[in-house]
């Protein structure tokens, strides 16, 4: 399987098909350190991100920032000092789709991006 940072990201559209319970118990294996969970019924990603200090935490939201537009879906970001907790989901679809766990993926790569 090609690895999931690499693959294209699909058009976020509301009736994007989202991924089966087995689907998700494949993926979430190549993005060990997320946490799929239930919000308000939605089923998203969830990864905490630890950092020196403030500076250090907003340069990886910017980083983060600038894929997500690239691409057109986008997580949620909640940046404080130290820390980054990045949640994706596809919220017109209303849950999990593919494109979430590749974007979960370039988000762990934009650890190493300094
Ligand atoms: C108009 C705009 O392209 C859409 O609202 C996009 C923006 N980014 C998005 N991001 C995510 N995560 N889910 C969406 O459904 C979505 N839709």
């Amino acid at each position: 399987m090609t690895e999931l940072a690499a693959q294209a990201c699909e058009a976020c559209r509301a009736d994007a098909p989202l991924v089966s319970d087995g689907e998700l118990a494949t993926l979430i294996r190549e993005i060990p350190d997320w946490t799929p969970m239930t919000r308000d019924g939605v089923m998203q990603l969830e990864r905490v991100f630890k950092f020196r200090n403030f500076k250090q935490a907003l340069a990886f939201t910017n980083r983060v920032g600038a894929i997500a537009e690239e691409v057109g879906h986008h997580p949620a970001l909640l940046t404080e000092w130290g820390k980054v907790t990045v949640t994706w989901w596809s919220h017109e679809a209303g849950g999990l789709h593919k494109n979430d766990f590749i974007m979960a993926a370039r988000t762990d790569q934009q650890l190493d991006a300094e």
